[in-house]
This record gives C-alpha cells, structure tokens and sequence, in this order.
C-alpha cells in the first residue's frame, strides 16, 4: 500500500501469525522498532519468541511504514502502531467490545509528518467498520491523543503504606472474618487468580480484559525485565469460608539497601470481596524484615478509611489510567448506566468524524435510547470531552466550569449522566 503524502515509504499490516520467512524477518524488525522506541533495545530471541506468542492469541494486527529504500541494510520500519479487540465493563449488564492500541512509536527521522495521524484514522476506521464502539490505549504523554478523540477515563492512585511494626493497624481485625489464606506457586495459582479476575471484570465498571502477556508474567513464566523466569513474584489467595478463591495479591519482594528500607510491590490485587481486600492487606503487612508497601489503588479506597492512623497509607502518585474513545455513540451510550429519568440534544465535535452531529438521549429507568436528530441542541462537547465524561469518573459541571460543556441543558445533562454508576477502576496496563 503507498501512500501519497508518504511517497517514501511502503505503508501496511503484518500478519501476526505468517510463518515465512520473509514475514517473519519483518515482524522481528517490526518488535526491534517498538522495543527500541521505548528504550528497551532490540528484543532477545527469548523475549521476540514471547511477544509473538502472545500477540498471536491476542491476534494482534500490527500497523507499520518502513522506507522504499535504505542505502544500507534491509527496510526497517519507522512507525509501529499495534492494536486488538478485547471487552470492556462500561458500568452495564453486557461487556463492550473494544478496540485495544498499544506500541505506538514514529522514528525520530520521520516525526510530526503526519505517520501517526495516518495510522491511527486507519485504525479506528478498521475498529469502527467492524462495528467496535471504543477504543482504549493508555498513555506516555498526556498532549499527543485529545486530537484523536480520546479522554482520560479513569484514574489510578499509587500508595506507600507503612507496615512496620507498630504503624499498620486494622479498625477491625481482618484476621477475624471467616475465609483464610494460602500462598501458592504462581503457575499453580495462575488459573484461579485468572478465575478471580473474569469476575472482577464483570462486576467492575471502567475493566478491561487483559492481554495474553498477563498470563506469562504473573503465572511468573517469564519477567521482561529480567528475561527469565521469575523468581521473586509471589501469590498468595484468599479463600472464602467454602475454599473458593475469591481475592489474590500477585507481589514481589524488594530487597533494600538498609533493613528500613526492604518493601513489597503489589504486582496485581484483586478482591471480589471487602473482607478479602482488608485481609490480603493485613497479610502484605504481616510479611517479616518489610517496612512498606507500594501498591495501586483506589482513588478513593476502603483501605484510607479502614486503617487506623490514615497517614500510614500514602499517596506517592496519583494520574490517568485508561484513555477511552468512542466510536459509536448510540452503542457506547446506551450500554451504560444513567441516573435521573430525562432527554437531551447533544452536540459532538468529532474532527475524525465518527460521532459527530446532534443526538437525542432519552432515559428511562436507569437505560438510555439513543438517535440522531436534527432539533437544537441543548449541550455541545467534543468526542474527548465525552469519552471523559463517559464512565463518570468525572462530572458533567466540572467539565462544564472547565468550558468544555456548554449551552442550557448541562444540568440535565448532569443529572442524567453524574453519579449513574460506581466510580471506574481499571488496574490493567497494556
Ligand atoms: C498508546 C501508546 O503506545 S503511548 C506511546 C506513544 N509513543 C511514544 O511516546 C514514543 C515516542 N514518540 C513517538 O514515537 C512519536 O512522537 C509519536 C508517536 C508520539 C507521534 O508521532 P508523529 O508521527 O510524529 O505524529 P503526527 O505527525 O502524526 O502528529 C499528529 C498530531 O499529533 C501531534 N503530536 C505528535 N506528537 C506529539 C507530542 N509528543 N506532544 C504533543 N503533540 C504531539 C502533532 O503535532 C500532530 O498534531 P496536528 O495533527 O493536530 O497538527
């Protein structure tokens, strides 16, 4: 495929799964462009055997341009954009589908001409075609995709906890509740935290199920950093008063310079339960020689209110997490929850056009029907500033006193779409 404002350069997609040879020398040159790009340097035969691995079971369509011609050497590519279909809970009874991008990188020789512009219209056109209603990707600055139409959707809070002795105390004491605890080799544990997750996803507004990656890493298969297996993760389940798993923490060990300073990182957490989530915490602290935790959390999570002395559960970061775009707003919009009863016109600026124009909400007992309309509208936004608004982690008159929701309707608009469903949570990168 050419490309006119690209005369240079061959633009197309790889078949994940070709195994001739000359496919497959493009899809190692392919994994060298992205790896590089993120200062990881070229991949190992091990890690390169692993990335296929799994971007085939995630049937990954990798989007490249490379040169016509090089003077030297064979043709490697100057973009990589990489994207699949996976689902997502939207607060709903159903999971969405949704289009999933990641390794989005344009060589230093061939930036701001337009590459990325280039691949990601083709790309959300392929999602919008097949009749995918969002896309996701998570980001490494926050200025590059608003243009797209993508806003940040949810948020994550990074924590340190101080667990030495004497610091992390309970209100009540986890150890109390029915249930128990068993530590279990990750590979073993692996199919049931797996288990553990599917409902989480489920029930958890704002998740996205997880890439085939997820499985070699916290089965402790294989660690990126180090490129083997992993030998520090750890596992431990809790176990309802029945035996079922219904929480895990996936963590590592940290061994630090002085004896203060040895610590845990929480790898992945999950509870089904509030009773698994103190207990799981209780656990971490209970580790020995371990003076903190660093975990990701809730905005807005059970432990702040549930220790005794909140200052042992500090805040170290706190910023975006999944950035949503919607492809298909009659699908996305009605597919998530709504609050008060009501109708409104709204008016969406979409410059890759896939929502744009006006459409008529109406709700009814906590659903929305959605069509398009040509009355006047009541509330204008653009397609970023809706996918923001979308699963509620921010308010309609927040974005409204930001300037970025207008016209006489916002305050129906508020009580329709604000506080329609619990704040979103989604611990999955990719
Ligand atoms: C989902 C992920 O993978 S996140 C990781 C993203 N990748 C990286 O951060 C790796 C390093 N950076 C890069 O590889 C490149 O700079 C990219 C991919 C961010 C941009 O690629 P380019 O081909 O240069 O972008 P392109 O020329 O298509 O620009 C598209 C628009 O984005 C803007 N833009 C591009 N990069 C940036 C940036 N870093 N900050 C702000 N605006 C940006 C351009 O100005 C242009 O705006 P306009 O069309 O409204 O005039």
């Amino acid at each position: 495929m050419s490309n006119d404002a690209h005369p240079d350069l061959i633009l197309g997609t790889l078949d994940v799964h070709a195994t001739d040879e000359e496919t497959l020398a493009a899809l190692h040159a392919y994994g060298d462009a992205w790896s590089t790009a993120f200062l990881e340097g070229r991949l190992d035969e091990e890690k390169r055997k692993r990335w296929l691995t799994h971007s085939r079971a995630d049937d990954v369509t990798f989007r490249f341009a490379r040169p016509r011609s090089t003077v030297a050497g064979p043709s490697r590519p100057v973009a990589t954009f990489s994207s699949w279909d996976q689902e997502m809970n939207v607060g709903g009874p159903e999971l969405l589908p949704l289009r999933m991008i990641t390794d989005v990188t344009v060589a230093p020789t061939h930036r701001r001409r337009g590459l990325l512009r280039r691949l990601m219209s083709e790309d959300l056109a392929d999602a919008a075609a097949k009749g995918v209603p969002l896309a996701a990707l998570t980001v490494s600055e926050g200025s590059i995709y608003g243009r797209f139409g993508f806003g940040p959707a949810t948020r994550l809070r990074s924590v340190e906890v101080d667990v030495r002795p004497g610091r992390f105390r309970l209100r009540h004491d986890a150890t109390d509740e029915p249930g128990s605890l068993q530590l279990v080799e990750p590979k073993d544990a692996y199919p049931l935290t797996r288990e553990v997750y599917a409902e989480h996803l489920a029930r958890t507004r704002g998740e996205v199920a997880r890439p085939a990656f997820y499985e070699q890493v916290f089965s402790g298969d294989f660690n990126w950093e180090t490129g083997g297996p992993d030998r520090v993760l750890s596992t431990v389940l809790h176990l309802d008063a029945d035996g079922r798993a219904d929480g895990y923490c996936t963590y590592r060990v940290k061994e630090g310079e002085t004896h203060d300073q040895h610590h845990i990182r929480v790898a992945d957490m999950v509870a089904l339960t509030p009773a698994a989530h103190l207990r799981l915490w209780q656990f971490l602290a209970d580790v020995d020689l371990i003076s903190h935790v660093r975990a990701r959390v809730l905005l807005d999570d059970p432990l702040d209110h549930a220790v005794v002395d909140p200052r042992t559960v500090e805040t170290k970061e706190q910023r975006d997490m999944l950035w949503l775009r919607i492809l298909d707003l009659p699908t996305a919009l009605e597919a998530r929850p709504w609050r008060e009863d009501a109708s409104v016109v709204l008016e969406v600026a979409d410059d890759l056009g896939h929502i744009a124009g006006r459409w008529r909400i109406s709700t009814d007992k906590g659903r929305a029907r959605v069509e398009r309309t040509e009355d006047s509208p009541g509330v204008a936004l653009s397609a970023e500033t809706l996918a923001t608004l979308y699963l509620g982690d921010r308010l309609v008159p927040t974005m409204a006193a930001a300037g970025r929701v207008t016209g006489p309707d916002v305050e129906t608009f508020a009580a329709m779409a604000d506080h329609a469903g619990p704040a979103p949570y989604c611990r999955t990168g990719f």
